[in-house]
Formats: structure tokens, C-alpha cells, sequence
């Protein structure tokens, strides 16, 4: 389907597919205005990098985000563009250029009012939200006061709960001591009541008996009855009393519970104003940053509004002239109409001048008189013409210092390259001219030609872009192929043909190299190309704007052509090829990277169908640059076929093997589905297998048949020259030793950093590490962790679970760290299934451990959290060819613990190692790949993080600091690309 042209910029020929990441960190270019179709969908990227976020007061007295007036400010832009418009074509008549210069001076003074009336807006803006911040910090103070008066009021409540309950229980004491008096004044009345009636007879007998004493006995009963009545009525009062204070406590009780609530309600409260403080507290830092952005507009505009008056002053001066000029004018003509008259009086009087010498003198006195007149006339012309030429010599320095300052801007704009638009824009634009070429509907030299200066970052591109965006195709292709003249390249043409690439594709850190490499060349200035498979489960949402191209390539395998669909996207802002091969075998559609039974044919294939395409796309590029064993192949196929054969040969190849434990060997004769010639190859000196005479190996061929071999740490190709550590290759090596040089990895410092990190939930850098404190919180809830004790020291580990990585050593370290009071988070995966079978053994042991959890998978945001919450990270390798964990994670200010092997022995020094110089060292290290290496290292750092937390902080913010980026090795790259293509030159000149 032929791509049309959309009224976007950014949406040109993109049809179907979402434009994600369009407007990043420096899309500044005011200039560009958006169709209404995209306008919402990009104006909201571009006004939040440019927040404007003016607070102002609401009607209702609440803070309120003025949108409009970022709307506004933009719009402001525009115009000013407009109204440079207008006075750069000044050159219509006088009129017109009077208007034009007021319609400018209008402008810039709206302009400028804008922008102070936002500045004064801005400042207001922070009075009142520094005016919110007092309000709210003293409505802090009065709550935490009050919080405070009502804890001292629980507290007194709470001592007389205690009492009242002491009270409770003696009432309940003697409650029941009353019920006991009870129950023994019922038995004795009984008994009393019995005694009386059997008594009653006896008594009388008795008085008879004794005369009448016998009433001493009743008298007595009477007594002890009558004393426990009124013990049992003072009792029974107290007991009402007793009742009366618990129904007291009891109110005092339910108070209590309901100042708990209030007390609750008003710790809700006082947090949610505290979240309403740092709301108020961050808006107002953003007010502040764009106050101060504000401030440089205006003294940008301060100079155009200088600039401005200048020419204002120039043309008062010539107004007033003008306005001379035209009252002597009016003069003139004045005169001229009485010297109209007296000509018409003369030739009345020429008339009668021969009747009458009074007539005669009359006329001479006329002529006189005319004379005179004529002679001011003549005066007043000289007058005016001297005004006349004043006036145009005003307007010709006006037009001058116009023109000056025209040909200024066109200066400026054409010469430098365009620094503020995002790279994706530059990667469409080279895909978008690509597309052309392939669906070829421009020439491949007129393509190049372009990409040049696509390359080149010309601002005429852009201008280009925007002035046919509502064009068809065809007329926007005219006025791309309008822009070429002369073009010189800025730099080397760089093709990265891999299996993977950082976020989409990785596996490990050569996706990571992929990009973080290419994207500091193309940093540089040299145009970079990523070609990969599509692979069915690549992040296609890391990819900007996918599609396919309207072109299939064919490509040779197993003696007959295949068709392969070409697509193209942005990763990173680096323009990338995907192929995807029309092949039964879907060598891409397995859900997985590798791993797969036919991993030799299917990268095999896929370094042939990227040659092909090169071909068939018609790039001329200086370098192409394959990577580990899947790509090598990509050499021998170059020097074999494609720069003999077929063309395809202005480059130089350079291969980098990022780990010569895995090599690609398969038998010779599968070789030849790719088209190259087993019997040519499987030789001793070339692809043959150096331990097995019948096989090939890929990565041999990569060594023998590339102009430069790289790997990735100056200490692995050491190793790698030794029998052990080449892993069969070591003589290969060092038959090609002048070729191979070791560059150490660095990582891309944007992608990895705490201070702008969005997958952590805080940012922090190494002088606010409250933040990295707040991580190892955060990741501790996520993973169900005990917080206890927030010195317990966070060991991380994060890594493909094989051999090299030494596992045991790994398992040993969740052990010991355990012992040591620490805690171990270990993410990683592995495809050697009994190692992942032992892992998952180890993590169901530890499944709801306080301490310890193993999460295993591959988890790109999990990772980034682990790094930023460890105080330090393992890695035990048995060997490493560079590794890229140790730098991560002391970017991230975990210090690490590492075995000295290859890229950790380069990267990470000992802070016990007396032979580096102090400011090197930077972590713990061991020798021996044993456990009483790894202790003796882990033991150390928990001394030191334990014994000397000021030390550990110094050591934290030393690491947080070190330069990791890829700068330095990128320079490296470019120096080896340069000296190799150099050298080629010379051998083509000689
Ligand atoms: N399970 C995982 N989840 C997320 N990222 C991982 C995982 N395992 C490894 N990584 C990442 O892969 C990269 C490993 O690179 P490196 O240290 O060079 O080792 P290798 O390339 O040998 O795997 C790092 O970016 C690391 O964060």
C-alpha cells in the first residue's frame, strides 16, 4: 500500500500505527504548529515539557493550573514568527513598510507584555503559593498542638481508666463481700425466726421459772440484727455510689473513645494537608523553574525589543521628515495654484499691455513678482527634493539594518544543525526517505543524498517538512528533492546488524551495547543503523512508530530465494530495520530469542536477509558492525559474497564478541543454506572448528574474516588469549592478536538514572539518598520484607542464572548474608532447567522468609527497583567478560562485591587495596571463585556498613559519581572505525 502523506509532521506516512515518545526532553521548536486532528495529542507532550504551570487563584479562593494562558504563550510564539515575517518583507512601498514596522512594534510590545504580565502572573503566583505554604505549615503547627493537647488529655484518661478499673474491681470485691453479709443475715433471721418459736414456750416456762429474767437472750439478737442492718444499708449505699462513679467512668469511657476518633480524623487531616504541602511545594518549584526560563525570554526579547526601537527611532525620524516633506509640499502647491492665477492675471495683461503703459508697468511688476515667486518655487523645490532624499536614505538604512538582520537569522538557521528537535523525528525522516527509495519512488542517489542531510540535522529539512505537510506525497517529495546541492558527510555511516537491542529485544547486555553504543556514536554526529530480526515477542510498545514498508526483499537460503517484509521504527531514537523472512520455518515466531534446535539456520538466514537488504536498499555504509556469534556471519558472507560478487562493498566489517563461551559451531554443511561454500570455509585457517575438523564455527569466522575484533573489557582479551579462557579459540586469536582489542562497555546513562529512573517510586541522587532509604522501604512492602530494622544491610543480585555467573557462589551468598543480620534479593532465570529447578527450591524455602526472596523471572521495572534499593549487589562470576550489573548498580550507589575476572576486574577496585590509588576504589572484591573468597569480601562489607555508616555514605556517593556513560568507549569505537576506514582508503588509493 503506497504511504500517504498526514497533515502531522510527526504522523506523516505513519497510517495505522500510534505515535508514542514523539515529543521528547527537546522538542523546543516553537515554530511548528500541529494540525487540529493531532493538536491535542501533541501540544499536551509539548506543554508538558514546557510546563507553564501558572497557579492562580480560583474564583471559589481554591489554586487552579492556568491552561489558557499556556495555550496563550504559545500562540505568542507563533506570532512572533509571524511578525520577523512581515518586517523581512519590507519592501513594498513606504506605506506599507510604516505599517509593517508598527504591526512589529505592536507585536513585541504585546510580546513583551505577555511575557511580563506572565512573569508578574509567575511571581504572584509563588507569593501566593509561599502565602499557602505559611497558611498551611501553621495549620500543621495548630493541629500538631492540638494533637498533642489531646494525647496529654488521653493519657490523663487513660491513668483514671486504670483507676476506675482498679475502683471496679474492689466494688466487685465488696459486692460480693456484701452479697456473703447478705446471705449470712438471711441464714441467721432464719435461724432466729426458728429459735423464736421454740423458744417461745420455753421462754415463758423460763420466766416463770426464774422471775422474769430470762429477756437477756432476745435482747442480744436484736443487737448483733439491728448492726447488720445498718452495715448492710451502708453497704447497700456505697454499693449505689459505687454504681453511680462506674456509670461516670463509663461516660468518660465513650469521651475518651470519641476524642480517639477526633484524634484519627485529625491525623487524616494532618496528612492529607502535609500531601497538600508537597503538592504546593513542587508546583511551586516548577513555578520557580519556569520563572526562570521566563526570565531568559526576556532577555532574549529585551535584545529583539532593542533591536526593535532602533528601527523605530530610524523610521520616527523618517515620519517626521516625511510629514515636512509633505507640508512643504502642500506649500508648493499653494504656490502653485498663485502662480497658476498670476499667470492667468499676465496673460489678461499681456492683453491690454499694448493699449496701456500703466498696463505695461503693471505687467513688468507682475513679472517681477513672478520671477520672485518662481525663484521660491525653485527654492522650495530644492527643499523638498533635499527632504525627499533624506527620507529615502532613512528608509534605506531601515531596509539595510532589515535586511542585515534577515540575512543574520537565515544565517544562523542554516548553518547550525538543529539541536532542538528529538531524535525520533530525525529517524523517521531518514525511514520515511528510505521508504521512498525502497518503494522507489526517488533514486538511490537522491536518497542518499537526503539521508545526508537528514544526518546532517539541516534546518532546511525541517523547514521543508512543515511547508509541505499538507501536500500530497508527490509535491512533498518535489520539495524534498528541491533541497539538493551540495552535501558533504559530518561522519561515518555505521550499520549494527544484531540479535538484540535494549528494551526490545534484550537478553542480557548486549541488547544493552546495541543501543547505548549506537546512540552515543549517533551523539557524535555519525549516521547509526540497527538491523534485528522481528521476533514475535519483541516490546512492541518500546517501538515508535512500526511499519511496513511497501517492499519485499528476497533473500537466498537453501538453494532458492525467500521473500522477507521490511520494517522500520524508532527504538531510542535510533532508526531501525526489522526482518521479518517469509521462510515456512518461522524462525522468528517462537516466542523466545534463543534457545531454539535450529539457532545456527535461523541466524544464519537472518545475517544473510540483512546483508540483502543493505544491497537491495542501496546503502553505502563505512562500517557494519556485527555482534556475537548470530551475526558473525555476516563476515565471511561480506568478504565471500557480497563485496566480490554483488557490490556491496564500500565498508569495513568489524565484529565484537561479547562472550566467547558461546560460539555457533554446527556441521560444515550447514553452512551452505546461506550460500557459503563449506569446502571453501571448513579450513584450518578459516571457519573450521578448532576442536572438531568437520564442524564450523561462527564465531572463528567472525575473528578471521573482520577488518576490526573487539570485545569488551581490556581484561577479557586478556583471557581470552588463554586456553581457558578462549574456550578453543585462543590460537585463532592470536594469529589475528593485531586486530583484537579489548573496549570496556559503558551503560546508558540515561536509561539508568535514580535522579529521572520512572520506574522507581522515588528519584535521588548522590547527595539526597533519603530517597534511595524510601526505595529499599518501597521494594521491602512490595516483596513482603520485615521492616523492622531499617539498618539491616539490602544485599541484590540480578542475573541470568548459568555457570559463568557462579551459581554456587550465588546460593552461598543468600546463605551467608542470612547469618550476617542482611537481607538478599535475588531476581534472575535460568535456561539450563536443573539450575532453575535448585533456584526454585530455594524459593519456595524461603517463600514468606522475612529476609530473604528469589524472584524468578525477567523483570526490566523489578530490576531497576532492586538496584536502587540494595545497599550492595553481588556478582560472583566465574568469569566476566565485561559485565554490566557492577556499574548499574553503583550508579544506583549499591556497592559491589565481585569476583576479579574480566570487565569487574576493570571496573570495580578494592577498598582494602592499598596498590590503587584511593579515588579508584570503589567496592569489595575477591579472588578465589570459593566461598571463602566470597566471605571474606561480604564479611568486610558488613563490617564497614555496619561499623562506620559515615564511611559507607562517603563510599555510596563516590560510586554514585563515577562516569559510566559510554563516552570514552564510543571514542574508542570511532577511532578504530576511522583509522580502519582510513586505512582501506589508502590501500584503494595505492
Ligand atoms: N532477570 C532479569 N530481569 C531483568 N533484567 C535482567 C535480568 N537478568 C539480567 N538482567 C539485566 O541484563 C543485563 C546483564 O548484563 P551483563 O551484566 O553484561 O550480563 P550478561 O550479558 O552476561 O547477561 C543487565 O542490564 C541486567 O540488569
Amino acid at each position: 500500500m503506497a504511504s500517504k502523506l498526514r497533515t502531522c509532521f510527526m504522523c506523516w506516512n505513519l497510517s495505522g500505527f500510534n505515535c508514542v515518545n514523539h515529543h521528547n526532553g527537546r522538542n523546543r521548536v516553537v515554530r511548528v504548529s500541529f494540525p487540529a486532528s493531532c493538536e491535542m495529542r501533541h501540544r499536551a507532550t509539548f506543554s508538558s515539557q514546557h510546563k507553564r504551570q501558572q497557579i492562580k487563584p480560583s474564583a471559589e479562593g481554591g489554586l487552579r493550573q492556568n491552561q489558557d494562558e499556556e495555550d496563550d504563550a504559545a500562540e505568542v510564539s507563533l506570532n512572533n514568527d509571524d511578525s520577523v515575517e512581515n518586517l523581512n518583507d519590507a519592501t513594498a512601498p513606504l506605506a506599507i513598510n510604516i505599517n509593517g514596522a508598527e504591526q512589529a512594534e505592536q507585536l513585541s510590545g504585546r510580546q513583551l507584555e505577555d511575557l511580563l504580565g506572565m512573569i508578574k502572573n509567575a511571581e504572584k503566583n509563588i507569593l501566593l503559593l509561599n502565602e499557602a505554604r505559611v497558611r498551611s505549615l501553621e495549620d500543621l503547627e495548630k493541629i500538631l498542638a492540638e494533637k498533642e493537647a489531646l494525647q496529654g488529655e488521653i493519657n490523663v484518661l487513660e491513668t483514671r481508666l486504670a483507676e476506675t478499673d482498679a475502683q471496679i474491681k474492689v466494688a466487685n470485691q465488696e459486692k460480693i463481700h456484701v452479697e456473703l453479709l447478705e446471705g449470712q443475715l438471711e441464714k441467721l433471721r432464719n435461724e432466729l425466726a426458728q429459735k423464736e418459736s421454740t423458744e417461745g414456750k420455753y421462754s415463758e416456762l423460763h420466766d416463770l421459772q426464774n422471775g422474769g429474767l430470762s429477756d437477756a437472750n432476745p435482747l442480744s439478737h436484736n443487737d448483733s440484727i439491728h448492726s447488720l442492718t445498718e452495715e448492710l444499708n451502708s453497704l447497700r449505699a456505697e454499693n449505689a455510689s459505687l454504681k453511680n462513679t462506674i456509670e461516670s467512668f463509663k461516660t468518660q469511657l465513650s469521651d475518651t473513645k470519641n476524642n480517639d476518633e477526633r484524634l484519627v480524623a485529625l491525623e487524616k487531616e494532618r496528612s492529607s494537608l502535609e500531601s497538600a504541602l508537597k503538592d504546593l511545594e513542587s508546583k511551586l518549584s516548577i513555578s520557580q523553574d519556569d520563572v526562570s526560563k521566563i526570565s531568559t525570554l526576556t532577555v532574549e526579547y529585551k535584545d529583539l525589543w532593542d533591536k526593535v526601537e532602533n528601527l523605530q527611532s530610524l523610521l520616527d525620524k523618517a515620519t517626521k521628515q516625511a510629514d515636512q516633506a509633505v507640508i512643504v509640499l502642500q506649500q508648493n502647491q499653494d504656490l502653485r495654484r498663485k502662480v497658476d492665477k498670476l499667470e492667468e492675471s499676465l496673460e489678461e495683461a499681456n492683453i491690454y499691455k499694448l493699449s496701456s503703459d500703466k498696463l505695461q508697468k503693471y505687467s513688468e511688476l507682475m513679472q517681477q513678482k513672478l520671477k520672485l515667486l518662481e525663484d521660491r518655487l525653485q527654492k522650495t523645490d530644492e527643499e523638498i527634493n533635499s527632504y525627499v532624499q533624506l527620507y529615502q536614505q532613512s528608509v534605506k538604512e531601515f531596509q539595510d539594518t532589515l535586511d542585515t538582520l534577515k540575512e543574520e537569522s537565515k544565517k544562523g538557521n542554516l548553518e547550525e544543525p538543529v539541536e532542538d528537535m528529538p531524535w525520533e523525528f530525525w529517524s523517521q525522516l531518514l525511514l520515511l526517505i528510505d521508504g521512498w527509495k525502497l518503494e522507489k519512488k526517488i533514486s538511490v542517489d537522491d536518497a542518499s543524498l537526503l539521508r545526508e542531510k537528514v544526518w546532517k540535522r539541516d534546518r532546511r529539512i525541517i523547514d521543508t517538512y512543515i511547508a509541505c505537510k499538507k501536500q500530497s506525497e508527490q509535491e512533498a517529495i518535489s520539495a524534498f528533492l528541491g533541497l539538493l546541492s551540495s552535501a558533504t558527510s559530518p561522519g561515518l555511516h555505521v550499520i549494527h546488524i544484531a540479535a538484540e537491542m535494549a528494551p526490545v529485544a534484550k537478553v542480557g547486555g548486549l541488547g544493552d551495547v546495541v543501543s547505548g553504543l549506537g546512540k552515543a556514536l549517533q551523539k557524535k554526529g555519525h549516521l547509526v543503523e540497527i538491523v534485528l530480526p522481528k521476533y514475535d515477542c519483541m516490546q512492541y510498545d518500546r517501538v515508535c512508530d512500526l511499519r511496513a514498508l511497501d517492499v519485499l526483499i528476497d533473500s537466498y537460503f537453501d538453494r532458492q530465494l525467500y521473500k522477507n517484509k521490511i520494517w522500520v521504527g524508532t527504538v531510542e531514537g535510533l532508526p531501525v530495520y526489522f526482518i521479518e523472512p517469509h521462510h515456512p520455518d518461522k524462525f522468528f515466531w517462537r516466542g523466545e530469542f534463543y534457545g531454539e534446535r535450529d539457532d545456527f539456520r535461523r541466524f544464519s538466514f537472518f545475517s544473510r536477509a540483512a546483508l540483502e537488504f543493505l544491497l537491495r536498499a542501496g546503502k553505502k555504509p563505512d562500517i557494519i558492525h556485527c555482534h556475537d556469534w548470530q551475526t558473525a556471519f555476516i563476515a565471511p558472507l561480506y568478504w565471500e559474497i557480497f563485496a566480490p560478487k554483488k557490490g556491496l562493498n564500500s565498508a569495513r566489517i568489524c565484529f565484537t564478541c561479547h562472550n566467547f563461551e558461546y560460539q555457533g559451531t554446527a556441521a560444515a554443511s550447514e553452512l551452505e543454506s546461506c550460500g557459503l561454500e563449506s569446502h571453501r570455509l571448513n579450513r584450518k585457517d578459516r571457519m573450521q572448528d578448532n576442536s572438531s575438523h568437520d564442524r564450523v564455527n561462527s564465531v572463528k569466522g567472525g575473528i578471521v574474516f573482520s577488518n576490526i575484533v573487539t570485545t569488551v573489557s581490556p581484561t577479557y582479551a586478556q583471557e581470552v588469549r588463554t586456553e581457558e579462557g578462549g574456550r578453543g579459540l585462543h590460537s585463532t586469536l592470536s594469529v589475528h592478536s593485531k586486530k583484537l582489542i579489548g573496549i570496556i562497555n559503558g551503560i546508558d546513562t540515561d536509561a539508568w538514572n535514580p535522579a529521572t529512573d520512572a520506574f522507581l517510586p522515588v528519584q535521588y541522587n548522590a547527595t539526597d539518598l533519603q530517597g534511595k532509604a524510601e526505595n529499599k522501604q518501597a521494594l521491602g512492602r512490595n516483596l513482603g520484607l520485615s521492616s523492622t530494622d531499617v539498618r539491616r544491610p539490602l544485599v541484590g543480585c540480578i542475573t541470568r542464572l548459568v555457570p559463568q555467573k557462579g551459581v554456587h557462589l550465588i546460593r552461598h551468598a543468600i546463605y551467608l548474608t542470612l547469618e550476617l543480620g542482611g537481607q538478599f534479593v535475588l531476581l534472575g532465570s535460568s535456561p539450563v532447567p536443573h539450575i532453575q529447578k535448585e533456584f526454585e527450591g530455594i524459593a519456595n524455602h524461603f517463600q514468606n522468609h522475612d529476609h530473604i526472596r528469589l524472584i524468578l523471572k525477567y523483570d526490566e521495572s523489578l530490576s531497576h527497583a532492586i538496584y536502587a534499593a540494595s545497599d550492595m549487589f553481588i556478582i560472583p562470576s566465574i568469569f566476566e567478560p565485561c559485565g554490566l550489573t557492577q556499574m548499574i548498580s553503583m550508579r544506583y550507589g549499591a556497592i559491589p562485591i565481585v569476583r576479579k575476572t574480566g570487565g569487574l576486574n576493570d571496573s570495580v577496585f578494592d577498598v582494602d587495596d592499598d596498590t590503587i590509588p584511593s579515588q579508584f576504589r570503589n567496592g569489595f572484591t575477591f579472588v578465589n571463585a570459593d566461598e571463602q573468597g566470597l566471605n571474606g569480601a561480604l564479611v568486610r562489607a558488613f563490617n564497614l556498613f555496619n561499623n562506620n555508616p559515615e564511611g559507607w555514605k562517603q563510599l555510596v556517593q563516590k560510586d554514585m559519581n563515577i562516569d559510566f556513560s559510554w563516552e570514552t568507549s564510543s571514542a574508542q569505537y570511532e577511532e578504530l572505525y576511522l583509522k580502519s576506514v582510513a586505512r582501506a582508503k589508502a590501500a584503494k588509493g595505492a
